[in-house]
């Protein structure tokens, strides 16, 4: 059994670009496998152009990051999508495929990523479906459901290959306060699962009622609750 320590993300002296622009610069942060850390900052100030980077769908220019034992300073685009398969990505519009039943979505994604055995796709769809509650929804539509449950449908996508962190833009933001509730206590059975997460947020309440490690992208810097002093305000 592997009980190693080694950090699921290390980010080392990286600058986060838009483009030409840089948007944050000389970030540092690591998080351990076990951890729940919130990402928070004003509209505009880039938690997801850092997002972004870490899934590689912006190119690290400058500093490293080792994400899921990927080195994204030197990655190839042939290998992102293995990266993807060992991070799970949620952000706030679930992206299904609406012509698709959930089995079918999930089925989908599971084959892009090599699956071959239906049996074995089968059971797992099983699996991720029970995970996220909602185990009777194998066979509808996306319309057919609520936004919380296709939100559910999303997680559930995201866990599909056992991603070792999830990074997450915003995924309560379309939602009423008690379903988003509801989906706050999904991702934190996750964590409890071991699956480090990394959620942006502009949810005050959220903050206030959970004392995660916080990052703060503010003025062009990543400000760490571990390290800095890093105010809630009203500033994001
Ligand atoms: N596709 C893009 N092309 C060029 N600039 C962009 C692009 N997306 C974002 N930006 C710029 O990069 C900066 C950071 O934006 P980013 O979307 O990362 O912020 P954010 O903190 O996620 O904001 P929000 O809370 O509104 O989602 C902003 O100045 C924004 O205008």
């Amino acid at each position: 059994m592997d009980f190693s320590t080694q950090p699921v993300l290390q980010v080392s002296q990286a600058t986060i670009f838009q483009g030409e622009n840089p948007v944050l610069l000389d970030v540092n942060f690591s998080v351990e496998q076990h951890e729940f850390v919130f990402l928070i900052g004003r509209t505009g100030s880039g938690k997801s152009s850092l997002l972004k980077t870490l899934y590689a769908d912006l190119p690290l220019k400058t500093g490293r990051v080792e994400i899921a034992g990927y080195h994204l300073e030197k990655i190839k685009t042939k290998e992102v999508p293995y990266l993807r398969r060992k991070i799970g990505i949620i952000f706030q519009d679930f992206q299904l495929f609406t012509d698709r039943s959930v089995q079918e979505n999930l089925a989908f994604v599971l084959k892009a990523t090599g699956w071959k055995d239906n049996v074995q796709i089968k059971n797992r769809i099983s699996e991720v479906l029970l995970q996220v509650g909602l185990a009777e929804a194998l066979t509808k539509m996306p319309h057919q459901l609520s936004g919380g449950e296709q939100q559910r449908i999303v997680i559930a996508r995201a866990l599909l290959n056992n991603p070792s962190i999830l990074l997450a833009d915003e995924p309560t933001g379309n939602l009423d306060p008690d379903v988003a509730d509801g989906i706050f206590k999904l991702f934190q059975e996750i964590n409890k699962q071991g699956t480090a997460i990394l959620m942006a947020t502009h949810n005050h309440e959220l903050l206030r009622k959970f004392p995660y490690r916080v990052l703060k992208c503010e003025k062009g810097k990543l400000l760490d609750s571990q390290v800095h002093d890093v105010s809630f305000g009203s500033s994001f």
